[in-house]
């Protein structure tokens, strides 16, 4: 997809103030811009340089904004952006105490008071589908050290994968960093509300709950879904970083570890700072991004390819204005970045080959669906076998040779095949035509008159048409033969050729190569289940299956107390019932099985006694020939040899039976073929027919009643699955009884209910955890115990 290119969208927040600078601070009309205004030091003197006025254009101001404006304005947009696969970022940078945390997390004791992150967990969940995988991740950066606020380490801190920011083609990710998948709101605001009590947070002069690290809250969702036949995979993600805030240390007045806590702040946010520079600055070719954690981790979340949004959150209070004039710098800066989001899609080659499989079961599924309900209920649509192809080939030459009217198709496969083989035969029948036409004549063009007449004059005829002149009359002394006649038979042809002659006889060249499918008497079995044939013993019985039944029933079946009838005796009322049509197409099949090879024996019987007729009519030939020869030879005016009625019926002869005992051969081949794939059939029935039976026999029975019942089309159970029903009744406790209840009676707002059940269950854990490690400080003095937390009033947990 094509980047178009922007900027990142910048915002100023201003926190409210009875104490607002309005002489200082002016909001232009169309509530984008912000001037500040300082008055000139008098103590600097007369000539005093110092600017004292400034402009800042923004893409909005946020000033009195509720909660929820403030999300319309900022993130709605870059949400919905990213619920389509572009990655998204919102940042929020202010002196400490200016409401960078509010803005982002809010006041979570109040739903209405809830911050970006909350908003944005909401909408993501709004908007998605099952189908959508949403995963979470919660990074705090603290004093240059990357931790894990939703990590499951003990509180040493050990960890087997050491944390840290690696780069890699696709961006840059935190190694060691756990990701989380939540299937929804209230699993993701748990996750939040429980990395938020993990964070580190100091008292100090400005702010009471200062976040003293850097967070970055990282939802990621990834979507899949079909385009065409194609499986696409949409990746996005959300960063929503609350920086921790640049602060005056002389204003703070901090000491001790918030001091150090503070320098470091100061410095990433100065790294950060330089960077923003950078990325501002079209020619510059190197961004420092390696400087400091917080922007190396922040590599694919300015600019890039992601939607950036920027709150400057600021103190209206005069005595902040200078903090508030740099904050304002920072965002005019961060405008000036451009960015190309792209929508991150990739195509999984893998999903998309598994999707056409699914696709073809379920439309298998449905032909086996339309073919039980037009009693075509042996259908395959597998590719054809070997088997199945000879099947067909056989059914093809038979139906040429008129031995069969109709070939039996049941699937577009076996359509494909028969006009395979019949454009095969056709294409070798004019090969092979050609091929003797061309040994025997010379084909001449019939308008080349000269060459017609001179061809006329040797002694030619007429071919189908065209002019043939013989080459040379080798074998037989054939001269002349109308090949078209040909076509109408052999014995027809043979006879409307026949012109006796007292020196000769008139032969023509062996008919067979067009014959090359001679009919033939065998019979034909539908290559997939041709259950029509009417021949052979229909009452074959299932002695091989009854073999196999005959082995008792389990043991354990003969201790129920229904005691199920045997298995043979059972068998034999499943051939009559469920079974009986398995059965017969069994019994079918075998019989069809058992023709083929009778038959087969009989063709066998008959090419051995052609064979030792064709033997015995050789040796006579050679008799004839050698008494021929020892009388003398009569050759007739051209020089050729002629011979005697007697011999030339004993030509003819042989020539007959060896087309017989070609074809006899190619039947005996064919049934070959045939034989092997009946054989394959009542293999699979008498399979099918005893797999079908145990399981009626199991069904029937061996399960038990009520099971079975529950097992019945609209029964509420299926094979492996727990009834819903009794997932229902597994047992709620109080508190879930209790929530549920809170569920149905909060009609005011019910989008609020995963909000107040996640942040109950997250006070309720920490409030538990606080309990404990105080009673153990307190030993043994059990009383009132405080549960205060940042952005919480005060509660009480009584300890009994
Ligand atoms: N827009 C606002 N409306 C109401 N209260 C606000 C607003 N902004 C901030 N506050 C309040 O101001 C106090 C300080 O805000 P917050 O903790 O969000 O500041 P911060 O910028 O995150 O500070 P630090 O960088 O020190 O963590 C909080 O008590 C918060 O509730």
């Amino acid at each position: 997809m094509d980047a178009v290119e922007k900027r990142v969208r910048t915002f100023v927040r201003v926190k409210p103030t009875a104490d607002f600078a309005q002489d200082m601070i002016k909001f232009g009309p169309d509530n984008k811009s912000i001037d500040i205004y300082i008055k000139k030091d008098a103590k600097k003197g007369v000539v005093n340089n110092r600017q004292t006025d400034w402009s800042f254009r923004l893409d909005g101001v946020l000033h009195n904004t509720s909660q929820e404006l403030a999300y319309e304005t900022v993130a709605e947009k870059l949400v919905s952006e990213a619920l389509i696969g572009y990655n998204g970022t919102i940042m929020c940078y202010g002196q400490t105490g200016a409401g960078k945390t509010y803005t982002m997390m809010g006041a979570t004791a109040e739903y209405k008071h809830r911050g970006i992150i909350p908003r944005v967990i909401q909408q993501v969940f709004k908007a998605t589908a099952h189908s959508v995988r949403v995963r979470v991740s919660y990074l705090e950066i603290y004093n240059e050290t990357l931790s894990d606020l939703l990590s499951t380490r003990t509180s040493s801190g050990t960890s087997d994968v050491p944390m840290a920011v690696v780069d890699c083609p696709q961006g840059v990710y935190v190694k060691g960093l756990s990701i989380h998948p939540v299937s929804h709101e209230e699993d993701a605001l748990n996750l939040l509300f429980e990395g938020e009590t993990n964070r580190a947070i100091a008292e100090h002069t400005l702010n009471k709950n200062s976040s003293r690290s850097h967070c970055i809250f990282t939802i990621y969702i990834e979507s899949r879904f079909r385009v065409c036949s194609d499986v696409k995979c949409v990746n996005s993600k959300i960063s929503l970083i609350d920086l921790a805030g640049s602060e005056r240390l002389s204003k703070t007045r901090s000491e001790g570890q918030v001091l150090k806590e503070a320098m470091y702040i100061n410095k990433s946010l100065s790294f950060l700072e330089q960077l923003i520079i950078a990325l501002a600055n079209p020619k510059r070719d190197h961004m420092p991004f390696r400087q400091s954690k917080l922007t190396h981790v922040l590599k694919d979340s300015l600019g890039g390819n992601c939607n950036t949004v920027l709150v400057a959150n600021i103190c209206g209070e005069a005595v902040h204005v200078e903090e508030t004039l740099s904050s304002l710098r920072f965002a005019t800066r961060m405008k000036w970045i451009t960015t190309e989001p792209v929508i991150n899609e990739t195509y999984d080659r893998e999903g998309t080959v598994k999707a056409l499989e699914k696709e073809i079961i379920l439309l298998k599924q449905e032909l086996a669906l339309h073919d039980s309900l037009v009693n075509r209920s042996l259908v395959t649509y597998d590719p054809l076998t070997d088997i199945q192809k000879a099947e067909i080939k056989s059914q093809v030459h038979k139906y040429l040779k008129g031995a069969i009217d109709e070939i039996d198709i049941v699937n577009i496969r076996q359509v494909q095949e028969v006009f395979k083989q019949f454009k095969l035969i056709a294409s070798q029948q004019e090969h092979e035509v050609e091929a003797r036409l061309r040994s025997k004549y010379a084909l001449i063009d019939k308008n080349d008159f000269a060459a017609v007449a001179a061809v006329h004059k040797a002694g030619v005829v007429v071919v189908d048409g065209h002019l043939m002149q013989e080459e040379n009359g080798r074998d037989l002394r054939t001269r002349t033969a109308s090949f078209s006649s040909r076509h109408s038979g052999k014995k027809k042809s043979r006879k409307s050729n026949e012109q006796p002659k007292k020196e000769g006889i008139w032969t023509s060249p062996s008919g067979r190569d067009l014959v090359g499918f001679l009919p033939s008497k065998s019979q034909v079995i539908n290559s997939t289940k041709d259950l029509d044939v009417r021949e052979g013993a229909r009452n074959q019985d299932t002695a091989n299956i009854d073999t196999e039944l005959s082995k008792p029933a389990p043991v354990e079946d003969s201790q129920r107390p229904s005691s199920p009838p045997s298995k043979p005796v059972a068998f034999e009322q499943f051939k009559e019932e469920c079974g009986s049509e398995i059965n017969r197409i069994f019994k079918e099949n075998k019989s069809i099985l058992l023709a083929r090879k009778k038959r087969s024996t009989t063709v066998a019987q008959r090419i051995n006694f052609i064979k030792r007729e064709m033997e015995g009519i050789q040796k006579a030939l050679e008799a004839q020939k050698q008494e021929r020869w020892q009388q003398g030879e009569y050759v007739d005016e051209k020089g050729q040899i002629i011979i005697d009625e007697k011999e030339f019926s004993l030509i003819m002869k042989l020539k007959d039976l060896k087309e017989e005992y070609r074809s006899g051969y190619a039947e005996l081949q064919d049934l070959k073929a045939e034989i092997q794939y009946c054989q394959r059939l009542v293999n699979q029935c008498r399979n099918k027919l005893i797999s079908e039976f145990e399981i009626w026999y199991n069904e029937s029975f061996l399960i038990p009643e009520d099971a079975r019942e529950a097992l019945k089309p609209g029964g509420n159970i299926r094979p492996g699955m727990i009834p819903i029903n009794r997932v229902m009744c597994l047992e709620e406790d109080e508190q879930d009884r209790f929530e549920r209840m809170q569920e149905t009676t909060l009609p005011a707002c019910p989008a609020s209910v995963s909000f107040y059940r996640a942040k109950t269950k997250t006070d309720q854990k920490h409030a538990y955890t606080r309990t404990m490690s105080s009673l153990e400080k307190m030993h043994k003095k059990p009383g009132l115990i405080t549960a205060a937390g940042k952005n919480k009033p005060l509660s009480f947990l009584h300890v009994m």
